[in-house]
């Protein structure tokens, strides 16, 4: 560590006193908290989701600060675009040429002074700080310099006016998604009327949402200060705060868990049946949320089968279902299903998907994400869909749910199955009266900006032969 300049005996004379800029100011913990998320999710592909409770964990913040550098780091990646477009023009080389963790440290600065409004002196100082501590003196000038031109551009809305482009880059860059997620939400919104407060939606910080699996939700909302869900009668919604330190949570009476996925859980249960109904399967259940609540909400005497293809996930769904009887966990590929066909009444499918619909709480798979991703996922898709058919018994239901609208994995996916002549589609919407605007044609969409839960998308399918 560099040392301070030493002081002359006797204390310093008047006139000669340490330039303040030269004294080491103690790092900033919040944001050094914020950079460490930034840094794992560039040089370690980490989840932000993931990291961060763990570091805050670890480094004891206080409340204030755990606030902020949760703020700091989930809206500096979600503004990752945006914050490129403006240092693009202020570095002197493409940004991919610089240290990866000045880049981290420079999008931090700007978001601070572009999106937060922080005073420049404290974004930059703070910056500087951390470059310094961090890279070097060498990277710690480069920062300065360049934090002082984002300042002196003023704040988000001057910085997209000087940023220019034509209206769809605008859009892109105002609500902080690459432009092909953009043209995924509009096609799955069917056109542009709801486009811009869909996507605004998608990029404010979301509220955290709980569910009460086995506790009464009137107690879980005593005990985490919330107030009831409007659609999901187990949902609880916090402004925010660590829903880790709930008793309910740590016994796992209650867990975190979107209101939008409890729904596509509830669906499944929702479904009108004739017949047995004693066998029930989520064939993609990691790390086992919709299986939670299905535990907890099926009548007695149904069998719930739990699997994923991997053991790690299987696990995790172990650990979600540790209270629960008549429950079997299989790490087991739903292609080669190892149960027979037929055997089950219900099936859960909620697939493996890009993602698109939960970006507020995964802030940087917005930028991890590429339209290249989305084929080998439908072929997936399709055949765990045919596959959970198999599974299912004639007059058997199953539920297809993906954490995303883009039209390929959901509407696409699904009329692959329903061209079956043994498939039949069962209308969603009349099964959630109380959610308005859940119809999309015959299936279900939840949406940020109408329902303040993730773009859970869902179709239930029935085998009639
Ligand atoms: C959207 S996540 C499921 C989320 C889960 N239902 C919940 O509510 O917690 C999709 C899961 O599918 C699993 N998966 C991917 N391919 C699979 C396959 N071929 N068979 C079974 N599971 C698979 C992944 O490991 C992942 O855990």
């Amino acid at each position: 560590m560099t040392r301070l300049p030493q002081r002359p005996a006797g204390g310093p004379r008047r006139g000669k006193r340490p330039h303040p800029a030269t004294r080491r100011r103690p790092l900033d913990g919040a944001r050094l908290t914020a950079y460490d998320v930034l840094d794992g999710v560039t040089s370690r592909d980490a989840y932000a989701n993931l990291l961060l409770p763990q570091l805050l964990r670890e480094r004891g913040l206080d409340t204030r600060d755990a606030a902020f550098a949760t703020q700091l780091a989930y809206g500096t990646l979600r503004a990752a675009g945006t914050l490129d477009a403006v240092l693009s023009g202020l570095v002197d080389r493409p940004l991919g040429e610089l240290d990866p963790r000045v880049l981290d440290l420079l999008r931090l600065g700007a978001y601070q002074l572009i999106d937060l409004r922080v005073p420049s002196h404290a974004a930059v100082d703070t910056t500087v700080d951390l470059a310094r501590a961090i890279v070097g003196t060498g990277a710690s000038g480069l920062v300065n310099a360049v934090l002082r031109k984002v300042a002196a551009g003023g704040d988000r809305m001057q910085w997209l006016h000087a940023l220019g482009g034509d209206r769809e880059q605008q859009l892109a860059l105002a609500t902080d998604h690459p432009a092909w997620i953009v043209d995924a939400w509009r096609d799955a919104l069917g056109g542009e009327e709801e486009l811009e407060p869909a996507l605004m939606a998608d990029d404010a910080a979301p509220e955290v949402h709980l569910v009460a699996r086995r506790v009464a939700r009137a107690e879980l909302v005593e005990e985490s200060g919330g107030s009831p869900g409007p659609y999901s009668p187990f949902a609880v919604r916090l402004p925010g705060g660590d829903p880790g330190r709930l008793a309910s949570v740590r016994s796992g009476r209650a867990a975190v868990q979107d209101e939008g996925s409890q729904l596509a859980g509830l669906l499944l249960t929702r479904a009108p049946l004739e017949g047995p109904d004693a066998a029930w399967l989520d064939m993609c259940a990691g790390p086992g949320g919709k299986a939670g609540l299905l535990a907890a909400v099926r009548p007695e005497g149904v069998r719930l089968t739990a699997a994923d293809r991997a053991p790690h996930r299987a696990d995790l769904v172990r650990q979600a279902l540790r209270d629960e009887a008549d429950v079997e966990v299989l790490a087991a590929d739903g292609r080669e299903a190892p149960w027979q066909a037929g055997s089950f009444d219900r099936v859960l499918l909620d697939a493996p998907c890009t993602g698109l619909g939960a970006l507020r709480r995964r802030p940087e798979v917005r930028w991890r994400r590429t339209p290249e991703d989305v084929a080998p996922l439908v072929e997936l898709q399709v055949e765990l869909l045919a596959s959970a058919l198999a599974s299912v018994r004639v007059g058997g239901v199953v539920a297809y749910v993906t954490c995303s609208p883009h039209t390929e994995e959901t509407v696409g996916v699904v009329e692959v199955a329903a061209a079956r002549d043994d498939v039949e589609v069962l209308p969603v919407a009349p099964l959630f009266p109380e959610v308005p605007g859940i119809a999309r044609g015959d299936y279900g969409q939840l949406w940020p900006h109408r329902h303040g839960t993730d773009a859970m998308f869902m179709a239930l399918l029935r085998r009639i032969r």
